[in-house]
């Protein structure tokens, strides 16, 4: 909201808008100019939600000699709706409607004023468009309505194929719970038969996707809606000289070879210093050798990709990274859609598997020379999705991370998603918003004012 708060902070102007405030119709305006009439130099600041009738913006203004503006700000950081610093004098809007604040040693602002009043809603945005992808048809369907309904939309769910059955099951139980029918509803066909429809229907308010490049084609499409998307990645392992290969190797396990390779946070590609290479290629081949391989139904570690085509897909980049001359720890195995865990050493960036997301059990090192290639190597990927590094220096580690182009970097353990109330987050092609309980209600509302305007000189009248 655009606000002319330099013209306030002057102090006669001060005492007009509360003057003003308290002739003022509204009785809780009555009260605030009140307090403001009698507490000009207030000590604390004890207002409470349910007192309010109508929610405001409260302007404080701190002068530089009065409190420590640096503390009260970050006291106040959850409820601060806007903030400006102009001259030397801060100027902080609280939004009163859905925060408490409580009182307080919150410093002493040398005055306080309201000088206008607006009601602020989040509103629903309408039809949330919820599409998952194969690999999480459940979880990655939940964490997109649980945000849509608690934000008052409806959804629409398409679920992937292969996780159709599943999806259909959980919007019954939802009806069986006693949702009304319109409220959710499930959409089952090929993406690429339905897709268009869904996606460019002109009741769709907004969408959010998980899944692979078909988010980047769906977001050129869209229009002008919102757009949640959590598309593919190709994390980066960064393992330097002090690092605990032991730690190293077992993340590399867990990251790289869980669900068959098949999570959009899985360990892509393992970049390692040249002097410890050899040593964690040992470690983590002694383990891949003890992963079982076989039938879902046995447990087995490693079972059948999805589909055909993503096996003929994975074999693809194994027979590129062949014919250029990698190192394969194992025998490259493949029957139907199984494929044997399989670690490829000495990759170079001239292979595709060096850049390529395989979502399959394959896993490519390539052993690099300094961190600034480490660096380099990840920032030069179109994905950006996590990283991780494993280093005992945490200074280290942090400048690491920050010189990544990722949405997040995990230190001595394997990227993974987390629960879901955590911010989640791709970089350039492996997104567009942030996800998590308070990310996406954001992202599946907008904010709505109702500015009421009172006798004195403001932004609406100029
Ligand atoms: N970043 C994340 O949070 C995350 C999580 C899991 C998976 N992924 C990514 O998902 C990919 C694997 O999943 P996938 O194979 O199901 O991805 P996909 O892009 O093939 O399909 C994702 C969803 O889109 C649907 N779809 C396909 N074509 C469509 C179209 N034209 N219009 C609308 N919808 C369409 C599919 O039916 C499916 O429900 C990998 O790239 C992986 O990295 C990302």
């Amino acid at each position: 909201m655009a606000f002319d708060y330099c013209s306030v902070y002057n102090i006669k102007l001060l005492h007009k808008a509360a003057a003003i405030l308290k002739e003022h119709r509204a009785p809780m305006l009555n009260v605030l100019s009140k307090r403001l009439r009698n507490r000009l130099k207030m000590q604390s600041l004890k207002y409470e939600e349910q007192t309010l009738e109508i929610s405001g913006v409260l302007i404080a203004f701190l002068g530089m000699k009065g409190p420590n503006t640096a503390s009260l700000q970050r006291m106040v950081s959850a409820i601060v709706y806007e903030g400006y610093c102009h001259d030397g004098i801060y100027v902080i809007m609280i939004k009163f409607s859905r925060f408490r604040i409580v009182p307080t040693s919150l410093a002493k602002p040398d005055m306080i004023a309201f000088f206008m009043t607006t009601r602020q809603i989040q509103i629903p945005l309408g039809v949330v468009l919820a599409i998952p992808p194969f690999n999480y048809p459940v979880n990655l369907a939940v964490s997109k309505i649980a945000p849509a309904l608690i934000a008052g939309n409806s959804i629409v769910l398409k679920p992937p194929t292969q996780g159709a059955v599943a999806a259909l099951h959980m919007v019954h139980c939802f009806h069986l719970a006693g949702f009304p029918k319109g409220l959710i509803s499930c959409v089952t066909g090929k993406g690429s038969e339905i897709g268009d429809f869904l996606t460019m229907h002109p009741g769709v308010s907004c969408i959010s996707f998980t899944g692979g490049d078909t988010g980047i084609a769906i977001s050129k499409k869209a229009g002008m809606i919102p757009l949640q998307m959590e598309l593919g990645g190709k994390d980066a392992c960064i393992i330097l000289e002090d690092g605990d290969l032991d730690l190293a190797a077992a993340n590399i396990i867990k990251g790289g070879f869980s669900y068959s390779g098949q999570r959009c946070t899985a360990v892509k590609v393992i970049l390692i210093m040249e002097s410890v290479a050899d040593t964690l290629v040992e470690k983590v081949k002694a383990k891949v050798a003890k992963l079982t391989v076989g039938p879902p139904e046995d447990d087995c570690d490693i079972t059948p990709v999805v589909t055909e085509s993503s096996a003929n897909f994975i074999e693809g980049l194994v027979m590129d990274a062949k014919q250029k001359g990698a190192t394969f720890c194992q025998e490259y195995k493949r029957e139907g859609n199984l494929i044997w865990p399989l670690l490829l050493d000495n990759v170079r960036p001239d292979m595709r598997i060096a850049w390529e997301e395989p979502f399959g059990p394959v896993l490519p090192v390539i052993r690099i020379n300094s961190i600034e290639e480490a660096i380099h190597h990840s920032n030069a990927s179109n994905f950006g999705l996590q990283g991780c590094i494993f280093t005992r220096d945490i200074n280290k580690a942090i400048l690491i991370s920050d010189a990544m182009e990722t949405g997040t970097v995990q230190i001595n353990s394997a990227p993974a998603r987390g629960p879901d109330h955590f911010p989640f987050q791709g970089l350039k092609d492996s997104g567009i918003g942030s996800q998590g309980i308070t990310n996406s209600i954001n992202m599946m509302t907008k904010i709505k004012s109702t500015v009421i305007n009172l006798p004195t000189p403001s932004y609406a009248m100029g």
